[in-house]
């Protein structure tokens, strides 16, 4: 079992990219590896929510959310902190496709939407350290009350990944996809409330 701190995390992706993959094909392996997998567990298309914040775990969801559009699911995606985007999540920002099956909404509107079958957390994953912002807390609460399977992208938002330390109000996952390797939280137990069942995805990083 594989187990990379934020630091250990960045240094194999580095490794990878200097052994010939790039940045923008592991950020297309972690969303597809993901978005196989829940299609294996949820073969009929259905309505899905994907949030993403500004960083690189959101292009994962970004990439997810292509995905399973492209399977025949309604998705609606949220970008929580803005549309300001890593040049990564941009990228696959810019992928989506125009489609009346994939929307841009806001928090405020999820709550008149159609119940979904997934949630799907692409807010923060290892970049995320100190405390939750007032309307992060906020949207992890919505989704926590909201019914649907949730799923966490690498970690669950709010829990930090190297020292298992977790807002109160952190995402609660019922399956956490983590990339390339377990970060330490995922294996405590203070964090299994907020993990779920974690599945360890292969993206091509040693
Ligand atoms: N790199 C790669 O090749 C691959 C990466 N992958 C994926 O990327 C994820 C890591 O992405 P990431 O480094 O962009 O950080 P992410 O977790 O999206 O957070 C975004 C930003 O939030 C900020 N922030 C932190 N704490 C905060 C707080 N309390 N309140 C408010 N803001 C706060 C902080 O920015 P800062 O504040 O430091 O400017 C941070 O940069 C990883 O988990 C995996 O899912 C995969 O695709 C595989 C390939
Ligand atoms: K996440």
């Amino acid at each position: 079992m594989k187990i990379y701190t934020s630091v250990q995390m960045r240094e194999r992706e580095q490794a990878a990219v200097d052994a010939g993959s790039s940045f923008e094909q592991l950020m297309e392996n972690a969303g597809t590896a993901a978005a196989s997998d829940i299609l294996q567990h949820f073969p009929v298309p259905g309505r899905c929510l994907v949030v993403c914040g500004k960083g690189n775990n959101g292009g994962d969801g970004l990439v997810i959310a292509r995905c399973l559009h492209a399977q025949g699911w309604q998705v609606d995606i949220v970008f929580l902190l803005g549309e300001q985007l890593t040049e990564l999540a941009e990228l696959n920002r810019q992928r989506l496709p125009q489609s009346n099956k994939l929307h841009i909404i806001t928090m405020q509107q999820v709550s008149r939407q159609q119940p979904y079958e997934l949630l799907i957390d692409g807010v923060f994953g290892t970049g995320f350290s100190g405390q939750l912002s007032d309307a992060v807390r906020q949207c992890m609460v919505q989704l926590n009350a909201m019914p649907g399977t949730r799923i966490a992208l690498d970690m669950p938002t709010g829990l930090n990944c190297d020292t298992g330390q977790a807002d109160a109000d952190t995402f609660r996952a019922d399956i956490s996809y983590a990339f390339a390797a377990y970060k330490p939280a995922h294996l405590l137990a203070q964090a299994k409330p907020y993990c779920g069942q974690i599945v360890c995805l292969d993206i091509g990083i040693e």
